[in-house]
């Protein structure tokens, strides 16, 4: 067992640490990423397919298998297997002729690349409907992901309890930053205020923002910016359904061409 696999689902059944070392909340993802794959130059549309693996990798877990071949955790994951092979390959993982990989520990690599065997320590910013419904989403602690402060301009909404945490004003989004060692910001105000947070959180340390709001931000080059547009992925979709219909436009796979199934992955980094 490797105590690192331990800790990503502590969130869910056991205490966090709730402090850490000053010199250890100043790591941010970004620098923990490029300080790990600085020389060894993952792609980033590899990057972008772990996520898929791991969690292709913890349904094999919750079925107790142990090990699995290429084919077949290239299938739960949508690609082809050779494609699969290689990315792992940049992890330095090549699993075993007539074996494949072991399941527990190729979790494991791909948790520790993704930065997901410590905890990350978010702020959801504007707790409105989108803010409370991720507020309440269980999936971040099993993830790693410690939703640490809700903040909120509208004073009806301050003071409220949402998921076992209060909401606190704006106001206080350097202090909470700071005191809580925060590391992402969620953005889920309306699009007209986005930018402001953006600024105040950047500029109190954060260096990753995932953004909800439909409006591009812009940031210093040190800070990463994931937007997430559910309405593009509609569209993506809506595109798909009319070629099946057999509507107009032959289609080109663009860009990689091999992207895996299903919605979840097909949220897009139009920055970064
Ligand atoms: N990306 C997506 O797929 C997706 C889906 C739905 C909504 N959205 C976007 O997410 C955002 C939130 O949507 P919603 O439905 O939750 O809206 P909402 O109006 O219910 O909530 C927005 C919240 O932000 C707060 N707010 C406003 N200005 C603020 C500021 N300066 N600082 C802190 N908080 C502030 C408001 O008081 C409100 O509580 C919107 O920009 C919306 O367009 C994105």
């Amino acid at each position: 067992m490797y105590s690192q696999r331990l800790n990503l689902g502590a969130g869910a059944s056991g205490p966090r640490p709730q402090s850490r070392a000053p010199e250890e909340q100043a790591v941010t993802p970004r620098q923990t990423r490029n300080r790990d794959r600085a020389d060894r130059g993952i792609p980033e549309a590899t990057v972008a397919r772990l996520p898929v693996y791991l969690r292709a990798l913890h349904a094999l877990q919750d079925r107790g298998v142990a090990t699995v071949s290429s084919e077949e955790l290239a299938a739960a994951a949508g690609v082809n297997s050779a494609k699969l092979r290689k990315d792992l390959s940049h992890l330095g993982s090549y699993g075993t002729r007539g074996v494949g990989y072991e399941v527990e520990y190729l979790v494991y690599q791909i948790s520790r690349e993704l930065g997901l065997t410590q905890d990350w320590v978010v702020a959801i910013i504007g707790v409105g409907n989108l803010g409370r419904a991720l507020a309440g989403y269980g999936g971040f602690a099993s993830r790693g992901f410690r939703v640490a402060g809700l903040l909120d301009a509208d004073e009806a909404i301050v003071g409220q309890e949402i998921a076992g945490m209060t909401v606190e004003h704006i106001d206080r989004l350097e202090d909470v930053i700071a005191d809580r060692g925060v590391s992402i910001a969620v953005i889920a105000t309306p699009a007209a205020a986005a930018q402001g947070v953006c600024d105040r959180v950047v500029a109190a340390g954060v260096t990753s923002v995932l953004n909800f709001a439909p409006v591009v931000l812009s940031v210093p080059d040190r800070v990463d910016v994931r937007k997430v547009d559910l309405s593009i992925e509609l569209q993506i979709l809506a595109f798909h359904e009319q070629r099946k219909a057999g509507g107009p436009g032959d289609y080109e796979p663009v860009g990689d061409g091999d992207r895996p199934s299903g919605t979840a992955q097909y949220v897009e980094a139009v920055e970064l």
